[in-house]
């Protein structure tokens, strides 16, 4: 288990976190949420150790993880990190990266394991390739790769697919995040994409204002969003008398007492999306078809 006591870490006398706790069974996945600044990349830092916390202690087991002021060299061999500036090592192909940390005792075995990690990542072809040749996300699919080679027992990911297309991200996601829970492997990952944690974690936890402001599984921070933060976290939304409600929770119908003036739609593939006025305000809802520009339309709120 990934225990995290009460930490607290500030550049210089700038605070970032405060009074963070969390903890995280191993095997389990969480995501770290938060507006770009809210300190998700720092957090990892801390987890792997490459900090030294102000107050506060993390354990991985039983072990303590201590920052550069404890250990000559930063990290744990039990734990990996995936940072947002991947480095690798350029004049060397793809498949030395991958192979990099692998022991050279068992060279079969050490091949056979190099075209099983090429294959997560969906890099075969291009095993031979000198790194300094990829693009940015061949190159993030590279990092993934090495980071996993030698089995963590724990996996940091910071925006993981940040530099990847989407064709490839769907089919990436799918064979990392399964990867990683058929091997048991603890993964904690900073996104802003909701798809890389509906689908994926048992828990995320939301950063705002130094602090954790929620901790729970992404099906019920979805569901009971509390504050605009989380729910701009997983898509458009409305604040009507006060309450938090989705675009998608909105409905045209033939008649109600809530009344709303069309003014702009955006294709968004299976629906459309609805810019409308209602009292003054302006409100989003989702629609199968297009509505015209100053068309009045009912709505109703579903639960
Ligand atoms: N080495 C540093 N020295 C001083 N301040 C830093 C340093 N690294 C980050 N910061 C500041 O700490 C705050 C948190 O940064 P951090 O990178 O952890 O945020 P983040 O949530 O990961 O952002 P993003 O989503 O944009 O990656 C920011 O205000 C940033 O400017």
């Amino acid at each position: 288990m990934l225990q995290v006591k009460d930490i607290s870490f500030g550049y210089l006398k700038n605070p970032i976190l405060q009074n963070i706790n969390f903890e995280v069974n191993s095997g389990e996945h969480l995501s770290i949420i938060g507006e770009s600044g809210s300190g998700k990349s720092t957090l990892l830092k801390l987890l792997y150790g490459e900090m030294d916390l102000n107050e506060g202690q993390i354990f991985w087991k039983d072990t303590e993880i201590l920052g550069p002021k404890h250990n000559l060299v930063v990290g744990y061999d039990f734990m990996k990190y995936v940072a947002q500036e991947f480095d690798l090592m350029p004049f060397i192909t793809v498949a030395e990266n991958i192979g990099k940390h692998l022991s050279n005792f068992y060279p079969e075995e050490k091949q056979a394991r190099i075209k099983e990690l090429l294959d997560i990542v969906e890099l075969t072809e291009f095993a031979n390739i000198k790194v300094k040749l990829l693009s940015g996300g061949q190159k993030q699919r590279v990092a993934l790769a090495r980071a996993l080679a030698n089995e963590p027992e724990i996996l940091l990911l910071d925006e993981p697919f940040s530099h990847i297309d989407n064709f490839k991200k769907q089919s990436l996601r799918r064979n990392l995040f399964n990867y990683l829970k058929d091997h048991h492997i603890t993964c904690i990952v900073a996104s802003h994409d909701k798809e890389d944690v509906l689908p994926y974690s048992d828990t995320m936890i939301v950063l705002d204002n130094h602090k954790i402001v929620a901790n729970h599984t992404p099906k019920y921070l979805f569901e009971n969003p509390e504050t605009p933060l989380i729910a701009s976290f997983f898509g458009e939304f409305n604040m009507i008398d006060d309450q938090i409600i989705y675009a998608h929770q909105i409905q045209v119908v033939e008649h109600s007492k809530l009344k709303a003036t069309v003014k702009k739609c955006y294709f968004k593939g299976p629906y459309f999306l609805i810019e409308a006025n209602l009292e003054g305000a302006t409100i989003f809802f989702e629609n199968k078809d297009c509505i015209e520009e100053n068309k009045k339309v009912s709505l109703v709120i579903k639960p």
